[in-house]
């Protein structure tokens, strides 16, 4: 069973992370990582740190020719059931990034809280970061401060416009102690889930192995999506389009009664 230990979740509610037991069979692993590589071979223009809605299938209007292999990971039953472990009975996905560093040159992704750009309302996100390789501390995994999460406030960001970074936004100097950093290993086919207001980042990969993770964004209904808002203006580094981001209720009802289901679905 997926479902998350009580442990597990005690762990996540104090570090704003957890690694739960549970892990992909390793023949979806392969599957998913044949699907990676024909979805970079569908887009031969964008950089693999920056598959932005790769599960919208076909021109997903981002810049990205998405794959349903990515969407039918995120409505996979056993990851609905270990993110309701964090969010409740009623959940939404409404975001999926993959992060592949290519060996050799793969980007840095700059210390940051994921909520800066998010036109959600309360802020609420779980993501649940998907290892299709290995990712250690050789090949630039995922680093995080854990406790961050705990003031639920977002911290100044400043804009980088270097090229070379998976995000455009850094925070401020003096805002926390890298000092303090762990990092996330997982075996291929394992996966982490963080809070959005936690801190964290990643090196970049000037090593020998591809470094990939698929990161599966989910808020609960009581949130809303909320298409009026454009905080994102171009800062983030990640071109986007919210105002026709599909919504997809993967569990439960939407208990705020405010979700917009039908914008970004094809009829
Ligand atoms: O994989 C990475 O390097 C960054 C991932 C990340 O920032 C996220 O999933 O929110
Ligand atoms: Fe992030």
């Amino acid at each position: 069973m997926a479902q998350l230990t009580a442990d597990e979740l005690t762990s996540y509610r104090n570090e704003g992370w957890v690694r739960p037991a549970y892990r992909l069979p390793h023949d979806r692993t392969t599957f998913m990582r044949e699907a990676l590589d024909e979805l970079i071979r569908r887009n031969p223009g964008v950089r693999p740190e920056k598959l932005v809605s790769a599960h919208i299938e076909g021109d997903n209007g981002e810049g990205v020719h998405g794959s349903a292999a990515f969407l039918e990971l995120a409505r996979d039953p056993a990851l609905v059931e270990l993110v309701s472990g964090v969010l409740g009975d009623d959940v939404i996905l409404w975001g999926c990034h993959v992060f592949c560093k290519p060996a050799g040159d793969g980007y840095e992704t700059p210390w940051h809280q994921d909520g800066h750009y998010w036109p959600i309302r309360p802020l609420a996100t779980c993501t649940v970061w998907v290892a299709l390789e290995d990712s250690d501390a050789g090949n630039g995994c995922l680093r995080v401060i854990p406790g961050s999460h705990k003031e639920r406030r977002l911290h100044d960001h400043l804009h980088e416009d270097r090229t070379d970074l998976t995000l455009a936004q850094r925070l401020a100097p003096g805002t926390f102690d890298e000092d303090t950093a762990a990092d996330v290993e997982l075996a291929a086919g394992q996966m982490s889930l963080h809070d959005v207001y936690m801190i964290h980042g990643a090196r970049a990969n000037t090593s020998n192995r591809r470094r990939t993770g698929v990161a599966l964004r989910y808020m609960p209904s009581t949130s809303v999506f909320d298409r009026s808002l454009r905080p994102v203006d171009g800062k983030s580094g990640v071109p986007v389009d919210f105002a026709r981001r599909p919504l997809w209720l993967v569990r439960g009802v939407d208990r705020s009664g405010c979700n917009d289901f039908s914008a970004g679905h094809r009829r």
